[in-house]
């Protein structure tokens, strides 16, 4: 695949941004293009939105995965590019279109030679919600071909192009996806005393929850508790019946994001009685932390300085990504790839640089390539 050929691909990934498991455009899309490279040692198989492709070696004892997410976000795009989503209130502002465009480069190059062992490209959806990992990975089709290591990329805006970035240990955090449904009753605004106001209530719980983390969480562990969307009411001068909040929950340990949830529903149950008021919550989805095998990391560092690529050794962040629960039971890792935007991720500007491609294909085609060559018990 030429670099113009990788930047077409990744442009007519970004104009269709479908969210998790609603991929169908961009399944067809990714199987009309896998299709367009395969030969007769390539083997495809689908999965609900997702693909898995099979590479097979010349000579193979082991199965090596590489795996990208291939969902969008429920994000208005404002980046004026003539590329921009064409799908209404959808956007890749993760990088997920540059992720599979860099998957598919790189399956080119596994097709066009071959190397010993068998490697496994797998297409994930739903990255962002509900999690695709999970299921994908109990699934017959993901069995069959089950890798024996994996590894996976996620771009870092603040990163320049040419660098890489990974740990060993905690990369990223256990997650869990909150969503509240406050109902109390509605009114005239002029008559509040008659009423159940769940604007003012869901608004004093948002400052109230932001002390479990001050107060309730070990200083020297780390937790963060976000509201990123609040809707209440329809109307200026009615009071609000019902209040939504949705936010999400991160802890650097697993067993800590237990403690917030049972902090938020001690809270809930005092504004329950406090506000005359019932409050539905719901979890949602939960992601296991990334966790990165030592030995794979170190396999990374060497191969990226021989590929010429600058390695920045990474800091644990908060964000969550699904596919943590691969490497809970397959060895491995996950890194960074540096896009330079001025804009991060999840924002509706975000700006990858596209020069960033072909040194995500390089990146992972050696990673491969090293995997392979490596002894077949790398723990
Ligand atoms: C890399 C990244 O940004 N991942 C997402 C994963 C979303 C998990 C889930 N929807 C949640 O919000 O808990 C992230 O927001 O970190």
């Amino acid at each position: 695949m030429t670099i113009a050929n990788l930047q077409n691909i990744r442009r007519e990934l970004h104009r269709i941004p479908e969210l998790g498991f609603q991929e169908y455009k961009t399944q067809a899309y990714l199987i009309k293009q896998i299709n367009l490279i395969a030969n007769d040692r390539t083997l495809i198989q689908e999965w609900k939105t997702g693909i898995l492709v099979k590479i097979k070696g010349t000579n193979p004892s082991k199965t090596i995965g590489y795996r990208c997410d291939i969902d969008g976000l429920p994000i208005t795009e404002d980046t004026g590019f003539s590329f921009r989503s064409s799908h209404e209130g959808r956007m890749h502002a993760c990088g997920h279109d540059f992720h599979m465009t860099i998957a598919l480069g790189s399956l080119q190059r596994i097709i066009e030679e071959p190397i010993q062992d068998d490697v496994v490209f797998i297409f994930q959806p739903a990255e962002e919600g509900p999690g695709g990992a999970l299921p994908m990975m109990q699934s017959e089709e993901f069995n069959t071909w089950r890798p024996d290591c994996i590894f996976a990329l996620h771009i870092a805006p603040e990163l320049p192009v040419g660098t890489v970035s990974s740990k060993s240990g905690l990369l990223f955090a256990n997650t869990s996806e909150l969503f509240l449904d406050f109902v109390g009753k509605g009114g005239h605004a002029a008559y509040p005393h008659l009423t159940k106001d769940m604007s003012v209530a869901a608004g004093a719980f948002i400052s109230q929850i932001q002390e479990i983390i001050s107060r309730g969480i070990d200083p020297l562990d780390s937790a963060v508790l976000t509201i990123g969307k609040m809707e209440s009411g329809h109307v200026q001068n009615a009071i609000a019946e019902t209040a939504r909040l949705e936010g999400t929950i991160r802890t650097l340990r697993p067993d800590t994001i237990h403690v917030v949830k049972r902090r938020l529903e001690s809270i809930i149950r005092g504004f329950e009685i406090n506000y005359d008021c019932s409050i539905g919550i719901d979890y949602g989805a939960n992601y296991y932390q990334v966790y990165n095998e030592k030995n794979y990391v170190d396999l990374f560092k060497k191969a990226m300085k021989d590929e010429g690529l600058s390695y920045h050794e990474a800091n644990k962040a908060m964000t969550g990504e699904d596919f943590g629960y691969m490497l809970k039971e397959i060895p491995g890792f996950m890194f960074w790839l540096g896009v330079e935007s001025p804009f991060g991720l999840h924002h509706n500007k975000l700006q990858p640089n596209e020069d960033a491609l072909t040194i995500g294909v390089r990146a992972v085609t050696k990673m491969i390539h090293e995997l392979s060559s490596k002894n077949d018990d790398m723990e």
